[in-house]
């Protein structure tokens, strides 16, 4: 868990770049995305957060009803295996038998107990249980692991199922497009990882399910000539079904990193079994907000950026932000599965964005001058550094080091007006039979927290829908891990 960032840029890491940012200096951001069974999960930091009842709320009245918060709660409550801190007790909402550990029960290395106490110092309340109904505060995070190892969804739901005679998983393959006969999905076509511009295999299916998540779902419908048929005329791919929305409405969650060298105590490293990453705190930038609009994470090691070097006994506050209004798009730069995809998030589009993760900046520095982290740890910040002072100087600042949370959602949005992609009643594509996508792709709007306990949920909840809602894969699942 704590050598997560060794995956970048692996074999394990689809190792995407955003086009360049004009409000952001131009630059291009990596975006790493799994490679692998489990898909991201398998190289996340597994924080696992349901985000606000305001988010599935407002999901519910703008087009998908049947999402808003007391409908989703059963899904979340049935995915997890909640271990609370010692002592203490899961609240009501929270599961205590389905197929994914859910862990708060580890203890916190002392850089964090004092990021804690600074948190409290400026204002934020200690929050014992943010998945518990009320997000805002400062919080230890809840992860996903078991036996000191990371614990992901393919762990959870697959490889239970990984012999059963009825599973046929194929690896080493790429998804080229999905095959359309007469309106009607029929299949997909697939070529060899290794040898993408070989001649496709063609798989025959009743019902194609699509989840190759936000950034690939889109490009994979793209591919099959299912999008905006404008686009698609201009990059060669014949058009099959017009369907504006896919690929549209890419957004995701910033960061902006505030790092400060510890000069009066060694950060220790006795997590090297749990996360470089244990507390983080959701906190609303105007009071008039509804809902906690940032999410600061916090990491015990410096997260220095290209372009940034110091010492390593240095600790980071992302500052974070997680109500993003910017919108951008998922394009294709021609028909071949080989054409680079262009991932455009547009960030800082809309002022607003920058407004709040600017304000979290500033709470992030404000907490470095603190008691706990000033003179219990010497805390002296490298990054913004002193000579970033003017807000001119910090929205430079932003522009150059701002960055992803990783948490790309939307461009096969759910909905029934003419930009959404998906039914939110049975997640099937709108104007093709035999076709769905289950993935975050579906959001039309990112919750407040980190996505992949959301994308879980979706993924849960499409299982029963698939099902014919007679079963959930949890309980299949749960009831092949108990016989292990
Ligand atoms: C570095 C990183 C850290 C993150 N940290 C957290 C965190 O701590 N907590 C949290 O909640 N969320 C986190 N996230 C986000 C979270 O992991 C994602 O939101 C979640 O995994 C999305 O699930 P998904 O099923 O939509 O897509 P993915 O998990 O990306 O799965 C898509 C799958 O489709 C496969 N695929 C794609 N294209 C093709 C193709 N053409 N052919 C065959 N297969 C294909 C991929 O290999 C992958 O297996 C993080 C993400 C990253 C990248």
């Amino acid at each position: 868990m704590s050598r997560l960032g060794e995956l970048w840029h692996s074999p394990e890491d689809w190792d995407y770049f955003t086009v360049p940012q004009r409000h952001a200096d131009g630059r291009v951001i990596h975006w790493p995305r799994g490679r692998v069974l489990g898909g991201s999960h398998a190289l996340n930091a597994t924080i696992w957060v349901r985000g606000a009842a305001q988010d599935y709320d407002a999901w519910a009245a703008d087009g998908c009803p049947g999402w808003g918060w007391e409908d989703v709660l059963p899904w979340f409550r049935a995915l997890e295996t909640y271990v609370p801190p010692a002592g203490t007790a899961p609240g009501d909402s929270r599961g205590t038998d389905g197929p994914v550990p859910v862990v708060q029960d580890y203890p916190l290395n002392p850089v964090f107990a004092s990021i804690v106490e600074a948190a409290e110092q400026v204002g934020v309340p200690y929050n014992e249980d943010y998945n518990g109904g009320t997000l805002d505060g400062v919080s230890q995070q809840q992860i996903n692991v078991r036996d000191g190892r990371r614990f992901n969804t393919w762990m959870a739901y697959v490889k239970p199922v990984e012999e059963h005679p009825r599973l046929n998983l194929r690896t080493g393959v790429l998804l080229q497009r999905v095959l359309v006969e007469d309106g009607r999905a029929v299949g997909v076509a697939v070529v060899p990882l290794a040898a993408p511009d070989g001649a496709p295999e063609e798989i025959r299916a009743d019902e194609v399910v699509l989840c190759a998540g936000a950034l690939d779902s889109p490009k994979i419908l793209l591919r099959s000539g299912i999008g905006p048929a404008a686009h698609l005329t201009d990059v060669g791919v014949p058009v099959v079904h017009d369907l504006p929305g896919v690929g549209a409405n890419l957004h995701d969650h910033l960061l902006a990193p505030v790092i400060a060298e510890a000069t009066a105590r060694t950060i220790e490293h006795p997590e090297s079994d749990w996360s470089v990453t244990q507390t983080h705190l959701f906190w609303r930038s105007r009071p008039d907000l509804d809902a906690p609009d940032t999410q600061p994470i916090h990491f015990s090691v410096p997260m220095y950026d290209e372009g940034m070097e110091g010492p390593m006994n240095a600790f980071t506050l992302h500052a974070g932000l997680v109500r993003p209004r910017s919108r951008g798009t998922v394009r294709l730069t021609g028909p071949g599965v080989s054409d680079p995809v262009a991932l455009d998030p547009n960030i800082f589009d809309d002022p607003r964005d920058r407004e709040a993760l600017l304000a979290s900046l500033r709470q992030a520095r404000e907490m470095v001058r603190t008691r706990p982290l000033a003179q219990d740890w010497g805390a002296e910040e490298l990054y913004p550094g002193p000579e970033v002072r003017t807000e001119e100087e910090e929205v430079a600042y932003l522009h150059r080091f701002v960055t992803t949370y990783h948490h790309q959602v939307g461009t096969c949005r759910m909905g029934t007006g003419p930009d959404a992609v998906v039914s939110p009643e049975d997640l099937r594509v709108h104007g093709i039979d035999g076709l769905r996508v289950v993935d975050a792709s579906v959001m039309p709007r990112v919750p407040s927290g980190n996505t992949n306990a959301p994308t879980a949920m979706i993924a849960e909840r499409a299982a029963s829908l698939i099902t014919g809602g007679s079963t959930t894969l949890a309980a299949t699942a749960a009831a092949a891990g108990a016989e292990d």
